[in-house]
């Protein structure tokens, strides 16, 4: 069976969906892996010989827009004004879309929340399709609650988002329920597939069961968790290795990673609060430090004057990306300061990593309350205004990765993470029962 999948142009999607290629590949389904050329390219290296014939990576060619140069075809690391903009380019490439499709006529489509147009073209053609959902239950359903039963209180009490983020949160997703209003599909004709009754989402009961549950009643669909999708320690000796020595000489769980994201830029005002807070917690860190594609800024100019050398050999500090898994699989990293994206939140539970949760934007203030529920994270608490501070910074550090009150939050991450990593294929053997019935639907329709 050939199935074709569709991430949005983002890192944050392009890994749970490859992740679950690969795992789908072991499956005897062939991949059709498709997007951007700039996004393909930076996934090849994690396509390694064992699925070199089973995934087939598939170009789709963006309209060429004046300010989104091919290169700008991805989320990663693409100034913050362009997103809607890369948004409209991949809204626009429909019709290369359905000539793929005619081309290799796949028996299912996997497809993302955006573009708009992947279900119901796949419908014009017989073929069935299911969405994979690359954020957790408890924020779909969150989302449909406060959409279904405004100022009603979401049933699970311990989602309680800090004022700041709260209204934040609101504003979002009010900004996201007009839109997909407007982008209401139009009803599909009788002979074409009826879309399907379930969705798949990168979770697993053992995390979000409750929220699963509500989100398969709230929601218009099943949910199927096929989670978690987490990228393995690519072990590419060459690449980082600085980074991976620098690691390998510090004590066991001592150094915290520090990173936001493939998206998210923080401020100066961020920069600063967030060195002087490393720099208090006397914890050994790896930081990323980022800027969007085009900016060119000498790192060490945003740091506060003085830092890298007080620092010294307590601290990397290292500009644009970190192999995320590698450190955090590492034995020597005791503690996440994330700001909550989905696959950041999987890879530090995944690897038994407790977290320092700096929630940004987006679903992640969410997140940060799902993790800090579970007994695996703590959220550094910012003021009326949403400023962080440094201390508060250095005091959740310390908790977190070194003081006796932090003991039950590293146990609990740790036994957590040894039994999610025994979970193997588990969710996705279920998956495949359903997806192999959806496969054989347009084979059927097809003939
Ligand atoms: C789904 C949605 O994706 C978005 O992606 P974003 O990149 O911000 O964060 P992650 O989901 O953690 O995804 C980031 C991915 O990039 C990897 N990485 C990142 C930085 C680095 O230096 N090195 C790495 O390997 C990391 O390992 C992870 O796999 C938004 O957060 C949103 O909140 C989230 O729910």
């Amino acid at each position: 069976m050939n199935i074709l999948m569709l991430p949005f142009l983002a890192h944050g999607h392009i890994t749970p969906f490859l992740e679950l290629a690969k795992k789908l590949s072991r499956k005897n389904f062939h991949i059709y892996f498709c997007s951007t050329p700039i996004n393909l390219k930076s996934i090849k290296k994690r396509i390694t010989e064992m699925y070199s014939l089973s995934i087939e990576l598939v170009e789709i060619h963006l309209p060429s827009l004046p300010e989104l140069p091919p290169h700008y075809h991805t989320t990663n690391g693409l100034p913050f004004h362009l997103n809607s903009t890369l948004q409209k380019a991949f809204e626009m490439a429909s019709p290369n879309f359905s000539n793929i499709l005619k081309t290799l006529s796949p028996d299912l489509v996997i497809y993302d929340f955006l573009p708009s147009w992947a279900q119901p073209i796949a419908s014009t053609y017989n073929i069935s399709a299911v969405q994979l959902m690359t954020s957790g239950a408890m924020i779909v359903s969150f989302c449909h609650h406060m959409i279904k039963h405004p100022g009603v209180e979401f049933p699970f009490p311990a989602i309680q988002l800090q004022e700041f983020h709260d209204k934040r949160f609101r504003r979002t997703i009010e900004k996201f329920s007009k839109a997909s209003k407007e982008k209401q599909v139009t009803a599909v004709n009788n002979d074409q597939p009826p879309p399907c009754n379930f969705e798949l989402f990168n979770t697993f009961r053992e995390l979000e069961g409750k929220y699963i549950d509500y989100q398969s009643v709230i929601g218009e669909k099943r949910v199927v968790p096929v989670g978690p999708l987490v990228q393995g320690v690519v072990d590419d000796e060459n690449e980082h290795s600085e980074i991976i020595q620098w690691l390998d000489n510090k004590g066991e769980s001592s150094t915290v990673f520090v990173s936001f994201g493939s998206e998210y830029f923080m401020s100066k005002e961020e920069i600063e609060e967030i060195a002087h807070g490393l720099e208090l917690s006397n914890v050994n860190f790896i930081w990323v430090v980022r800027f969007p594609m085009g900016e060119k800024v000498e790192v060490e100019e945003t740091l506060p004057k003085g830092f890298i050398d007080r620092v010294g050999e307590r601290g990397l500090v290292v500009e644009g990306w970190a192999p995320q898994a590698r450190i955090l699989a590492h034995s020597s990293t005791g503690g996440f300061v994330s700001h909550c994206g989905w696959n950041s939140t999987l890879e530090s539970l995944f690897y038994g990593v407790p977290i320092v949760a700096i929630p940004m934007n987006l679903e992640q203030p969410l997140n940060a309350k799902l993790v800090e529920e579970f007994g695996v994270a703590v959220e550094v608490n910012r003021d009326i205004n949403g400023r962080l501070n440094r201390e508060e910074i250095a005091q959740v550090i310390r908790k977190v990765v070194v003081e006796k009150s932090g003991e039950d939050i590293r146990i609990k991450a740790k036994n957590f993470g040894e039994k999610t990593r025994m979970k193997g294929d588990e969710e996705i053997d279920k998956a495949v029962e359903v997806l192999l019935q959806l496969c054989k639907e347009s084979k059927l329709l097809q003939n």
